[in-house]
């Protein structure tokens, strides 16, 4: 068996391979997906093609095999352009992969030639691996793994780079087809190259894939599916470590708790979904008053916690009053109609090495003092230190 069969045959089990892996991926939804999936299939199906040359037609096992492959190319890159949320743009994948047919056809029935036809798949190839490096460098998800996809970009690149070399050495080698023209050393170690690479990016999609599902099920529990907000469990873990930072740095923290008022009353004049568009955008509104350091995050139906690190009671009592009088500003559109709304707040400076739950339940007691004595207004915890300072 030749090297070039070797190639083929591997590519074509590691095709097999991958075929499972990507089908059992196919139902978390995440773009791109289907498109490995069906680069795969093609890839699958193309590789018999060329193993059985002599044995069928040229015509299949060349241009037929080669138009498949460049398919499975395109519709690899389509993977990866949309798994980073951007379009495929097929009529222009399928314009090169019709040049490559034209191509495939000219460099057998025109002039027969297999270094020109090596030198048009690799060179189909390296742009397919370039196309894929830049839209995965170029448009990564923020809070992704970072190194997942610059080894992705960094291995499409070799192989673009692997691809280059291979063709350029074809181009140099006399038109007429001959046996040592594929034995020697380097070209054998660059078509083992080459028949990794559909694997290989196929295996980086899927590595990308997992880590999106694993940055979604962490969301999924840190974060309030309605507004946004950190979710009482993220609240939890980010409380954690704001309170050891203020342990290990003897700074002050501050806690505050917010409560919509009367907003059974806006549930029930503008629906449950009026209230939903309220909570959403009264979350937005916070993120406008609130530090960036601010942990937010929705804890009841209408109720809001809030750590402040590094803050003396000033500053805090300032920013949850700019707080409160932006609620009360805050008109909110609803189906033509207008919502206002307003707030009340709880405010409590920690005490040293006191826990979460000491803090908010200070907070909370302040937050009840506020609602009893008629809402929309901020009443502070009185044991919070320096306020006697
Ligand atoms: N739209 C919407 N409403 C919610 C959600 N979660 C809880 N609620 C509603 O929030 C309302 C809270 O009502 P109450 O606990 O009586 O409080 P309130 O009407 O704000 O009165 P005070 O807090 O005493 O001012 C209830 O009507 C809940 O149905 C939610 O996710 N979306």
């Amino acid at each position: 068996m030749s090297a070039v069969s070797v190639a083929i045959a591997t590519t074509w089990l590691l095709g097999l391979l991958m075929l499972p892996l990507l089908g059992s991926l196919l139902r978390s939804g995440v773009p791109g997906v289907r498109q490995w999936l069906d680069a795969d299939v093609l890839l699958i199906i193309a590789m018999p093609l060329l193993l059985l040359r002599g044995r069928i037609p040229d015509f299949i096992s060349i241009v037929v095999a080669n138009v498949l492959i460049a398919l499975a190319g395109v519709t690899l890159y389509a993977g990866f352009a949309r798994f980073m949320h951007r379009p495929a743009r097929w009529p222009r994948l399928f314009a090169c992969v019709a040049i490559m047919a034209l191509g495939a056809t000219y460099w057998r029935y025109g002039v027969d030639s297999i270094p020109m036809r090596v030198v048009l798949s690799t060179g189909f190839t390296a742009a397919v691996c370039v196309a894929i490096a830049v839209v995965v460098a170029r448009y990564r998800s923020a809070g992704r793994a970072p190194y997942l996809y610059a080894a992705t970009t960094g291995v499409a690149l070799i192989f673009a780079a692997c691809q280059i070399l291979r063709g350029s050495y074809f181009l140099s080698v006399n038109h007429v087809s001959n046996a040592l023209t594929f034995d020697t050393t380097a070209n054998v170690v660059l078509l083992c190259v080459g028949a990794a690479i559909m694997p290989v990016l196929l295996m980086c999609g899927m590595m990308m894939v997992h880590d999106t599902l694993l940055s979604e099920a962490r969301d999924a529990v840190n974060r309030d599916f309605l507004t946004g907000a950190l979710s009482r469990e993220g609240f939890t873990s980010v409380a954690r470590t704001l309170l050891a930072e203020a342990d290990h740095n003897d700074a002050p923290l501050a806690c505050l708790l917010v409560d919509l008022d009367h907003f059974k009353s806006i549930n029930d004049t503008f629906g449950h979904t009026g209230g939903d568009q309220v909570l959403r955008e009264f979350v937005a509104l916070m993120r406008t008053v609130l530090r960036t350091s601010d942990a937010l995050a929705r804890i009841g139906g209408e109720e809001f916690a809030i750590l402040m690190p590094d803050i003396a009671l000033d500053r805090a009592q300032s920013l949850a009053e700019q707080l409160r009088n932006a609620a009360t500003r805050h008109a909110v559109v609803i189906d033509g109609g207008t919502c206002t709304y307003s707030l009340s707040g709880g405010l409590a400076m920690r005490l040293p090495g006191e826990t979460l739950d000491q803090l908010t339940v200070r907070a909370d007691r302040a937050l009840y003092q506020a609602k009893i004595s008629g809402r929309n207004r901020l009443c502070i915890d009185e044991r919070s230190p320096s306020r006697d300072a």
